[in-house]
């Protein structure tokens, strides 16, 4: 493909990408790709990078272009911002690209070009006039909670969002141990290295398919963030426990606590989403992994858990909620999920948090565990939601992280602040996804 066809794909797919019902950039993409063949590896790439690349930026993208008064922020105007912005192309290759033949965009119009000129004497492009949440590419409705959280930090943990993330794995030691799966993966080409938190974490040094791979068919491994890694591992399961899995979505942590109770004990993992339990079951099969019960739940509040509530039943060791969120520690893998929160959204999404911790809390065996999780920043997701808990909940207290982690991981020092019962990890600091983790313990009586 031509540049300028390439561009003209990207164009179509960030129209695609616009509004709240637009499906995830990811599935996007890899649709395209197998319904445009004549697409060669090269192509794929090089699209994936405008639209990963304008999604990333949009904030700063629609700045500029409101900046330069140029068109109303769209596909076609943020991908001629971004290419610039992104030191892609300068104004003679857009005007080059631009040439209205066979599959290339149309050529610039005198208000494109008008841009690309005050663009082209941008030295730079400073962010230092920009506002926080502009130059950090964050919804500008979050801009007074981010400062709040990050103080002088903020832009520098904001930026590091507009990274691409790394891809680890977690290698499933119910079949194998870490470095007889990097040697594998060497093998087939693969490299990576050991992350630098999870002892059963690989991050390959270069993004490669997976899925054809022997150690992946034969469940050695499981595409998985080093955070999310250590949030199931802080968990504490042993052999033998019972544990309910609240929200288990397609297993990614059900899988974990399968491999660290060594395929011994009881796990029930629970989840509204019958799709998503159905995919866990193929991951646990292929994993080996035989201890786990799937449950649906109608919601939160279904009548199984008010059977098996700790008061009736004795309850579980532990109780994992990796609770439904913003999802905005993951935006670096998912940058167009950040454009569709909305304040309304947010505050949905914080009340089912309470709800379902709430009712999950039910589960929780006198002197067993509940382990909140959210893969957001976001305080008013995190601390206040398990704050508030805690006021309503004498019974339970919040168990310092720090203490499990250095149970569960003598021989890494604890990258969290110590004094802090909490555990956050951010892109900026740890180069995981964002993850909040709290272990909060139930009382003997
Ligand atoms: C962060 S995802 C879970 C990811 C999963 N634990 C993993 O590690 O791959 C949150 C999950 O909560 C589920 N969920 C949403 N509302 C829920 C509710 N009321 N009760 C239980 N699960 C819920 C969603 O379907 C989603 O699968």
């Amino acid at each position: 493909m031509t540049p300028g066809a390439r561009m003209s794909a990207a164009i179509t797919l960030l129209s695609r990408l616009d509004g709240p019902d637009a499906p995830p950039a990811d599935k996007l993409l890899a649709d395209w790709a197998r319904a445009n063949r004549y697409a060669g590896s090269k192509d794929k790439s090089a699209i994936a990078a405008m639209v990963y690349g304008c999604l990333r930026r949009r904030g700063q993208i629609d700045w500029w272009l409101s900046r330069c008064k140029g068109d109303e922020p769209a596909a076609r105007p943020r991908l001629l911002v971004w290419m610039q912005l992104a030191g892609e192309a300068a104004l003679s290759d857009l005007e080059r690209f631009c040439s209205g033949e066979k599959f290339d965009p149309p050529p610039l119009t005198p208000v494109e070009k008008r841009v690309a000129v005050e663009l082209s004497a941008q030295k730079g492009f400073d962010l230092s006039c920009q506002p926080v949440s502009i130059g950090g590419n964050m919804p500008v409705f979050l801009e007074q909670d981010l400062i709040a959280l990050y103080g002088a930090e903020t832009s520098r943990q904001l930026a590091a969002h507009d990274a691409e993330a790394p891809v680890d794995l977690r290698v499933n030691t119910l079949k194998a141990d870490r470095d007889t799966v990097r040697a594998a993966l060497a093998e087939a080409g693969i490299d990576s290295a050991p992350t630098p938190y999870s002892p059963i974490g690989l991050r390959l040094t270069e993004r490669k398919p997976l899925s054809g791979t022997a150690v992946f068919k034969d469940g050695l491994i499981e595409p998985q963030d080093e955070g999310s890694q250590l949030a199931a591992l802080l968990v504490e399961a042993k052999p033998g426990m019972k544990i309910v899995d609240f929200c288990a979505g397609a297993g990614g942590k059900t899988l974990a606590l399968a491999a660290t109770m060594n395929n011994t004990g009881r796990i029930i993992a629970c989840d509204v989403s019958e799709a998503r339990l159905k995919r866990a079951g193929q991951r646990l099969k292929r994993a080996g992994a035989f201890l786990v019960e799937r449950r649906p739940l109608s919601s939160e509040r279904d009548k199984w858990v008010k059977r098996r509530a700790a008061r009736f039943d004795g309850g579980f060791d532990r109780v994992l909620v990796d609770a439904p969120c913003s999802g905005s520690g993951t935006w670096r893998r998912n940058p167009d999920q950040k454009w569709k929160l909305t304040p309304d959204g947010l505050a949905e999404v914080m009340q089912k948090q309470s709800s379902v911790l709430e009712s999950a809390a039910r589960l929780v065996a006198p002197g067993g565990r509940l382990i909140y999780v959210t893969c957001s920043i976001l305080k008013q997701e995190n601390e206040d939601r398990v704050d508030a808990f805690l006021a309503e909940h004498g019974d339970f207290y919040a168990h310092p992280v720090s203490e499990i982690w250095s149970e569960t991981l003598p021989d890494v020092a604890f990258p969290g602040a110590p004094e802090n019962p909490y555990l956050r990890l951010t892109p900026a600091d740890h180069g995981t996804d964002g993850f909040f983790v709290a272990v909060l313990g139930r009382k003997l009586t």
